[in-house]
């Protein structure tokens, strides 16, 4: 693909970050638009420049040299979005609109939207593939799917060339660019905090679920394997159209599995505490990326638990938190 200038949304987080650094080395001009609520100015790669501001006035700074916008910024946790609904639909889906209309106006007409596995709820098959029933348990989840409607719209009414990519559990890191949030949530990093004596031991929220060992079951997909599905969308986002690729490796690991991935990476023995189910959490999401593999010709290549956990390491040691 020839170089392009494109609007980076979030690319101060943990996901942007990562795919703005790759479009760097792709040779293209990247704007990162973040207003830091969960980001960190150190995310945005040297190579790419930074404007602090809201998605809501996108209008501000986007403009027709843009060839396309890839938007990661919203707020994306599934236990948080339970307590504060608002919240999510106010940032995730308000935002959006307000993006939507800025691209209309400034004449950008291709984007790449950071969906995610929370739309479809508790799936009634596994492997999920995007034909099955979207029916979200978290506000989170329902207000990226009310995004990925809107953009179906924008896309037949407008002549938008969209892709949605619904990752799964993302995880890993990429040289200077990996998971920092703050508070963290999510579960590889905060059992590496108990690894790094960051904390004393890892809740496992819930060992009641009808899987193997009782604990959730997520697909981890490393970062980068993510990063390479935004360049071959932003290939692929074809005019009128509204391509949705789930992004996932198709094995499942529960959180206990997980849990003892990170003792062997760290050699920590990480204690662990069972504690109440987190609200909103599905038992078991495993993806089928067919159709990522088929339409975009994407090809993960750091599937292996092992290897992600591993990377996520190195990042939280560099760090040194
Ligand atoms: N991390 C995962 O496992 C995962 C899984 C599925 C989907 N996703 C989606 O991927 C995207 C990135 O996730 P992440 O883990 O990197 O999250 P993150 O919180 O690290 O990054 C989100 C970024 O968006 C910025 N932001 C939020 N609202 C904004 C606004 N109104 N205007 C400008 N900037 C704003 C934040 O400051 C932050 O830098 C999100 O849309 C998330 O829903 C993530
Ligand atoms: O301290 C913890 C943290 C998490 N978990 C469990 O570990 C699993 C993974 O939890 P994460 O918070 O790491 O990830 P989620 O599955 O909740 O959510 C992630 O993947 C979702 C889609 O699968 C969404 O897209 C969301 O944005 C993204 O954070 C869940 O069963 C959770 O209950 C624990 O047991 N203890």
């Amino acid at each position: 693909m020839s170089s392009g200038k494109y609007l980076v949304t979030g690319g101060a987080g943990y996901v942007g970050s990562v795919v703005a650094q790759h479009l760097v080395e792709a040779g293209h001009e990247v704007v990162v638009l973040d207003n830091l609520s969960t980001g960190f100015r150190e995310g945005v790669p040297a190579g790419a420049t930074f404007v602090e501001g809201d998605i809501r006035d996108a209008a501000k700074w986007l403009d027709p040299s843009f060839d396309g916008v890839l938007h990661f910024a919203a707020f994306s946790q599934v236990g948080e979005s339970v307590q504060k609904p608002e919240k999510y639909w106010d940032n995730n889906v308000g935002g959006t609109m307000a993006l939507l209309a800025a691209m209309r106006e400034a004449g950008v007409r291709r984007l790449v939207f950071s969906s995610t596995a929370a739309t479809y709820g508790e799936p009634e098959q596994v492997p999920i593939q995007e034909t099955a029933p979207t029916r979200p348990t978290s506000p989170y989840g329902a207000s990226k799917l009310a995004v990925d409607h809107m953009i179906t719209g924008e896309a037949q009414a407008h002549g938008l060339g969209a892709v949605s990519l619904r990752y799964f559990n993302v995880a890993g890191a990429y040289g200077a660019y990996g998971e920092r949030h703050d508070p963290e949530s999510h579960l590889i990093p905060l059992v590496l905090q108990v690894a790094q004596g960051r904390r004393e031991a890892i809740s496992v929220y819930g060992d009641d679920y009808p899987t193997p060992d009782g604990t959730c079951v997520r697909d981890y997909i490393h970062v980068a394997d993510l990063a390479e599905a935004h360049l071959l969308a932003l290939k692929a986002a074809t005019p009128g159209e509204h391509l949705i690729c789930n992004l996932g490796n198709g094995n499942g690991f529960s959180v206990r599995e997980v849990i003892e991935t990170v003792r062997k990476v760290t050699g920590h023995p990480i204690p662990e505490v069972v504690a109440p189910r987190r609200g909103g959490d599905p038992a078991v999401l495993v993806a089928s990326a067919a159709t990522a593999r088929e339409k975009l010709g994407w090809n993960p290549s750091r599937a292996d638990l092992e290897g992600i956990v591993a990377d996520a390491w190195e990042f939280a040691q560099q760090r040194g938190n």
